[in-house]
């Protein structure tokens, strides 16, 4: 959908996203920014990132990941989150990844392919999926 505060799509398009897409998606994997737009919410904290990956499962889809965020205290750490809701029962993990000094276009898209395969492979095993982070 976009990065730092720009959206590839046109901005028209969001309420699709939010009333359509979101809720025929069964995994998502927005970067910080996308889940905030997603949920007009404003993440600061973890308790924040719980709350925005709650609402968007409760929108359908069983599985939610953050794919990045900007609360790792490091420098050198990117910090995102998944959850996965299965038989109404949650599990969620954090990932941390050793930030690279650089800007990666299509990691976004690369992640989301990996991480759909994986979960093909090991539906229930977020401790084996944060691997791929
Ligand atoms: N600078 C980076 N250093 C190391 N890994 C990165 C970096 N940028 C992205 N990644 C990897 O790619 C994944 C997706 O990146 P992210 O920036 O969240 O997606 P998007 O491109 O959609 O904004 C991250 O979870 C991480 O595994
Ligand atoms: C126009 C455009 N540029 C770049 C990208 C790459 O986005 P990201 O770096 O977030 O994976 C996308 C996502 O499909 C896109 O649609």
């Amino acid at each position: 959908m976009g990065d730092d505060g720009v959206m590839y799509a046109p901005k028209e398009v969001l309420p699709a996203y939010k009333e359509k897409i979101v809720p025929l998606a069964d995994i998502i994997l927005p970067n910080q920014w996308e889940a905030e737009l997603l949920t007009d919410t404003t993440i600061t904290t973890e308790s924040d990132v719980l709350t925005t990956i709650n609402l968007l499962h409760e929108r359908g889809p069983h599985t939610v990941v953050l794919t990045s965020s900007n609360l790792s205290t490091d420098p050198n750490v990117l910090t995102g989150y998944a959850s996965c809701v299965k038989d109404g029962k949650k599990t969620c993990v954090k990932m941390a990844v050793d930030k690279l000094d650089a800007m990666f276009i299509g990691a976004g898209d690369l992640f989301a392919a990996l991480w759909i395969a994986w979960q093909d492979k090991h539906p229930d095993d977020l401790e084996v999926l944060k691997l791929l982070a």
